[in-house]
């Protein structure tokens, strides 16, 4: 959304955006359909019994960064009812995470993910939009978690699998790998977001690009469309890409406290959501305070460090 400075010209847009009644791009609670509420509870509890896979999580205290991974490699790692599940607990227990830094969303042997479960998604056919709502609901809580988050492609990422990868932060991507938004192809839209967070992330014409075209990409085609934002090096195992993958987060983005780290992501993430700048504006403020003054600025102060 263009830079709009000045206050009259704020004021005009707000008016112009009410007037428009332009929803906003991504809203912090989970978009409600105008017909009826979804009852994510009672989704919650059907997609539970679509069993197979897992989703793994395990979180550093000590480096403040946490692992979660898509684990049904037999099947490379797509996604089964009970999976979509484990994930929304995991993400509600990261929302709580006060030590949390960062995210490394990965999948088990060395693939990503292929989307949908296929089996899963024969016997759900009757329930398609009750799952995107509940999808729609994790995918938002995960982009919106007070953590930096990369999703680490490799192997496979495909469908709902490129989907789950528009809802991290980041994008690392294996120099092996494809990535490809093939909903088109089996008959389908974007069912977990991505349509929204792809415009959002790239703009109309790519996303328009990425979704009617269908396209598979290389790692190095996707990192020349700007699709993913580090490539790793041919050299590399797939086991190794993990740890390399993490380390490339805490050395670029978890350097600093995990309160500040934290903050920093949360006012980002208000900005987005808001579409308020005066309204963006004062909850920086309302952040600022917090730490000025504070411990971290002192200690810092005493340092007289040299930012060469
Ligand atoms: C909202 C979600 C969205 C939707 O529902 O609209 C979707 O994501 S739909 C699913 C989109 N994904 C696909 O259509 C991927 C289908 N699979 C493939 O294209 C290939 O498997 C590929 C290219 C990922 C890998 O091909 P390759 O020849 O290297 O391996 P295999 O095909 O032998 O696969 C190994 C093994 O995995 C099983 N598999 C792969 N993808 C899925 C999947 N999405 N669901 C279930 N199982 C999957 C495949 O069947 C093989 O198992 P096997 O027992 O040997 O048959």
């Amino acid at each position: 959304m263009a830079a709009i400075s000045g206050i009259t010209s704020h004021l005009s847009f707000t008016v112009l955006r009410k007037l428009l009644s332009l929803p906003s791009m991504l809203t912090t609670h989970f978009v409600r359909s105008t017909s009826s509420q979804p009852d994510l509870q009672a989704i919650r509890d059907e997609l539970e019994k679509f069993q197979g896979g897992s989703v793994d999580l395990e979180m550093d205290d000590q480096s403040g960064i946490a692992i979660m991974m898509l684990n049904n490699p037999k099947r490379l790692n797509s996604l089964t009812g009970k999976m979509m599940v484990d994930m929304a607990n995991h993400i509600t227990a990261l929302e709580k995470w006060s030590l949390g830094k960062g995210l490394v969303l990965v999948g088990a042997s060395g693939n990503f993910c292929s989307g949908g479960d296929l089996t899963f998604v024969r016997k759900a056919l009757h329930y398609g939009e009750e799952m995107a709502a509940f999808q729609h609901d994790t995918l938002t809580r995960l982009l919106n978690l007070p953590l930096v988050s990369v999703a680490l492609l490799q192997g496979h990422t495909l469908g709902g699998g490129a989907e789950l990868s528009t809802a991290c932060d980041f994008r690392v991507m294996s120099s092996s790998a494809r990535l490809g938004f093939v909903q088109i192809k089996m008959g389908l839209t974007t069912g977990w977001g991505a349509t929204t967070r792809l415009v959002h992330l790239f703009g109309r014409q790519k996303a328009l690009g990425l979704l009617t075209s269908a396209k598979v990409f290389s790692a190095e085609e996707a990192e020349k469309e700007g699709l993913v934002d580090h490539v790793l090096s041919y050299a590399l195992q797939p086991e190794e890409e993990l740890s390399v993958c993490k380390n490339w987060l805490a050395s670029n983005y978890c350097g600093y406290d995990a309160d500040l780290t934290q903050a920093v992501k949360s006012s980002v993430v208000h900005c987005d959501l808001s579409g308020d700048l005066i309204e963006s504006l004062r909850n920086e403020r309302r952040v600022f305070g917090q730490f000025w003054g504070g411990s971290a600025q002192r200690v810092a102060l005493e340092a007289k460090i040299k930012h060469k």
